[in-house]
């Protein structure tokens, strides 16, 4: 393989352009980092783009006018889809109809039908395409897997994961965020549940053998946010084959236990018995393991050079965060939608495409 780096013409998602100075946006901290400190040997050219012009005068970002004119520019490769959720599957399909590869943000989709009309597109035309969960990119996830894998710590039969913000909802989120207006997809679930899921996917379904993983069965609870109908609270149990594992993940905008100083929280209480010992089961040594996000970035650009990776190796799909699991995770989210009565508009539950509005 040459030394040169493959180089990849991206576009970072419009977001950036209107929440600050460019060169402290998240596009500048992640993709536009050099590759060099992280030995990618992928260089990403991020085009920062918007149907709105840049709220910076400095910003050297483009804006097109439209996302029709965007998939219509030649110069671009790869296509970073980060609106709100409800618009997933209508912007990732124009960019696939187009012949872009598609980095596309979580939740993938509305369902898990949505999903799979979007890869059946990119298998026939032959694009990438990849559901954007950064978390599974960090080094230390890739890690944790291969300490269960390698069997060091034994089966494991459960599994509890919780990603939750502590948001002062009615005065941050109002009615109209995307956090919380359905017609925007918004709540819990689609917006931080998948994260505790992609924990315990990655636990219990990822490294399982292919012929013994199955979809796993449902149990789920959603309490409401009064003022739009969307979950602010879920709580899901999966039963996973072969074994019976359980995995248990949470999710909430209004209460976390884990304080964050960008989401502050009261003080969470733990009860827990005084003779707690770090035990370390089999043959498994107690570790701690730190890994530094290079250069002070945000740690999305693991998941972007995993990108450019597969699109140069020719690969369609990441095995970091592969189609069938997304759609795997997609169908886990329709259960527990259905279980606790929360639907979104016809139109963005719908497969048709294209739709006016979007
Ligand atoms: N990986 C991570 O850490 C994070 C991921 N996300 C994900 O990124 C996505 C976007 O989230 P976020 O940036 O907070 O969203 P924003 O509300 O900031 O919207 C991002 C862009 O989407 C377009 N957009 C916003 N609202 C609408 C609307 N009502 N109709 C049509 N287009 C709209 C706009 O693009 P334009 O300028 O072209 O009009 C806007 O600039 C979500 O899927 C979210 O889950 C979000 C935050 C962090
Ligand atoms: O993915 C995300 O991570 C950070 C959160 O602030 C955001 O709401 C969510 O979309």
């Amino acid at each position: 393989m040459s030394s040169a780096p493959f180089t990849l013409n991206n576009w970072w998602n419009s977001q950036d352009i209107h929440k600050g100075p460019p060169d402290r946006s998240l596009y500048t901290r992640c993709l536009g980092h050099p590759p060099r400190s992280r030995s990618s040997g992928i260089l990403l050219l991020p085009i920062t783009c918007s149907r709105l012009p840049p709220r910076s005068q400095s910003s050297t970002a483009k804006a097109y006018g439209s996302y029709k004119e965007l998939v219509a520019d030649p110069n671009i490769d790869i296509i970073y889809v980060a609106t709100p959720h409800s618009h997933h599957y209508q912007n990732a399909r124009l960019c696939l109809e187009a012949g872009k590869h598609v980095l596309c943000e979580k939740a993938f989709t509305v369902n898990a039908e949505q999903a799979k009309i979007l890869i059946n597109i990119a298998r026939e035309k032959t694009l990438f395409l990849m559901e954007a969960v950064w978390t599974r990119f960090f080094p230390i996830a890739k890690e944790v897997r291969e300490v269960v894998k390698s069997g060091k710590i034994g089966e494991v039969k459960r599994v509890f994961a919780d990603l939750s913000f502590s948001n002062d909802v009615e005065n941050e989120f109002g009615t109209s965020h995307r956090m919380v207006n359905l017609d925007l997809a918004g709540g819990a679930l689609l917006d931080l549940g998948i994260y505790s899921l992609t924990w315990l996917f990655q636990i219990l379904y990822h490294i399982v053998p292919e012929s013994q993983r199955g979809p796993p069965i449902v149990a789920s609870a959603i309490t409401k946010y009064v003022a739009t109908g969307c979950d602010e609270m879920t709580s899901i149990i999966l039963t996973f084959p072969p074994n019976g594992a359980h995995g248990i993940a949470t999710t909430n905008i209004r209460v976390s236990h884990d304080p964050n100083p960008t989401h502050p929280s009261p003080a969470p209480i733990r009860i827990q018995a005084s003779d707690v010992k770090r035990r370390t089961p089999g043959n498994f040594e107690y570790q701690t393991i730190t890994h530094e996000i290079p250069g002070g970035g945000h740690g999305m650009f693991w998941e972007a050079d995993e990108c450019g990776r597969c699109i140069r190796d020719g690969k369609l799909e990441s095995e970091g965060m592969g189609w069938e699991e997304s759609v795997a995770i997609m169908r886990v989210m329709d259960e527990v939608r259905r279980q606790g009565d929360l639907k979104y508009p016809e139109c963005l539950e719908s497969v048709e495409f294209p739709l006016d509005g979007f």
